[in-house]
């Protein structure tokens, strides 16, 4: 698995051949009369034709057979849990704490990636093209001969436990444990696991995931372009007679049969591309005198709102990295935040809760909703000697930040029987240290 190759860079225009078929790609122009192979040219578009050229998404394809060639989409049965309406519930403002999401029972039945994805929470609407929906997966068996497309918008997933084997479209990637990939709208994959497998999904239905801008920071650090990785062109030589396509289009998932594999993609050509990236090669920005930096200084990727600085969703993460702050509080700060904040766990423990926030949990401060360090970590950080010190080491705590106010699914709430009533209690015993004589 891990010996797929890739191409390097975010946004390039890349162009890439199956190795098994030299000179496949067009020379010269996209649309010859008669391609090469005799194979037949296809566009996908991820941004309007008259996008700004730097916003302009598309790639060409060259396939066995057009997409097109498919029988009539019917309702999918299966995923009953993964359904983006946000009014089965009343609101919720309280801090909200899940543990960890099961994995799949060992009852030996099977679940593949499609069938194990459940919705926790989101806002807005695939139709009007703004919001967003987090999702887990919760996954033991292979897509055997299917593949899965977002018609909704992008999929950000963040494995937290198994490597994912993807072959999609474009070629195969693995994603393992602290590392992440993007499916653009459209796309089709296919997720092979060997082994139990649970994660996060981030979708968004607005816009495209790209790098933060970096103002005063300059050219270079938090994500580097050059980490990023797509995979090279690859296509299913296997016969397959019986193949199934599953689309989530307009929150509901549909299935048309074909007779003939997704992934017959001899060569590419484009900047709308897959690709994954490794979380331990992100460059940590931080303060190096007083004070503790907001967390927007982790920002991985960010998908845009129209309203200037202000995300649909952020993904920022908590990595392993050297805390030296002078006379400072140094864990994140007591906050209340006019967005939103949805935190999972990938590795270890998180500094301002070492309790109760568990690998494969979640935690969801809600617009306005209170939150910060919990009695213990309040008591040690400020007690604490401040000498420079390596921080999270051995662990990957992660948030997707948004301003949109996102309502709890009734799977999130009840069924899945994961939230912790307790939550709350860890800020209970915080006392009121206030003295008459400053110190
Ligand atoms: O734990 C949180 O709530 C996330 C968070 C981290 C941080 O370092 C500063 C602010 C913030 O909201
Ligand atoms: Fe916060």
């Amino acid at each position: 698995m891990s010996e797929y190759k890739y191409l390097s860079g975010f946004g390039s225009h890349f162009s890439s051949e199956d190795e098994r078929y030299p000179n496949s790609l067009p020379v010269g122009q996209n649309s010859p009369q008669v391609c090469p192979y005799k194979l037949y040219a296809e566009q996908l578009s991820g941004s309007a034709f008259t996008a700004p050229r730097t916003e302009n998404v598309r790639t060409w394809l060259y396939r066995k057979l057009p997409s097109a060639v498919h029988l009539p989409f019917q309702p999918f049965k299966g995923a009953e849990y993964f359904r983006q309406n946000w009014d089965e519930q009343p609101p919720n403002p309280n801090q909200l704490r899940w543990k960890p999401f099961d994995l799949p029972p060992k009852d030996g039945k099977r679940v593949n990636f499609v069938e194990g994805l459940h919705t926790v929470c989101g806002a807005g609407d695939p139709r009007s093209r703004h919001g967003l929906a987090i999702h887990i997966y919760s996954c033991n068996s292979s897509m055997d001969n299917s593949a899965f497309y977002n018609s909704d918008g992008d999929f950000l997933i963040v494995p937290q436990q198994g490597v994912l084997d993807i072959t999609t479209e474009f070629g195969r990637m693995s994603v393992a444990p602290n590392e992440i990939c993007v499916i653009p709208q459209g796309i089709r994959f296919a997720v092979n696991v060997d082994s139990p497998s649970r994660g996060y999904i981030l979708e968004v239905y607005d816009g495209h995931f790209v790098l933060p801008d970096l103002g005063p920071i300059g050219a270079n650090g938090l994500a580097n372009p050059r980490d990023f990785e797509t995979p090279v062109a690859w296509f299913d030589d296997r016969d397959v007679k019986d193949f199934q396509v599953i689309s989530k289009f307009q929150g509901r998932l549909f299935v048309a049969k074909q007779n003939h594999s997704v992934f017959d993609v001899v060569a590419w050509h484009g900047n709308y591309v897959p690709f994954k990236y490794d979380l331990s090669k992100f460059m940590v920005i931080n303060s190096v005198s007083f004070d503790h930096c907001d967390p927007s200084i982790f920002t991985v990727l960010t998908c845009p709102s129209l309203r200037a600085g202000t995300a649909i969703a952020d993904f920022v993460i908590f990595p392993p990295r050297w805390s030296v702050q002078e006379h400072t509080f140094r864990p994140p700060y007591y906050h209340r935040n006019c967005m939103s904040e949805f935190m999972g766990l990938i590795l270890g423990k998180y500094e301002a809760k070492e309790d109760g926030f568990a690998a494969g949990g979640a935690t969801l401060h809600s617009m306005m909703t209170p939150h910060g360090p919990d009695v213990k970590c309040f008591e040690g950080a400020s007690n604490a000697k401040l000498v420079p010190e390596r921080v999270a080491e051995g662990t990957q705590a992660f948030m997707f930040e948004s301003s949109l106010s996102l309502a709890v699914t009734k799977w999130g709430e009840e069924t899945c029987q994961k939230l912790d009533a307790a939550y709350y209690e860890c800020w209970q015993a915080l006392k009121n240290n206030f003295q008459i004589t400053k110190n």
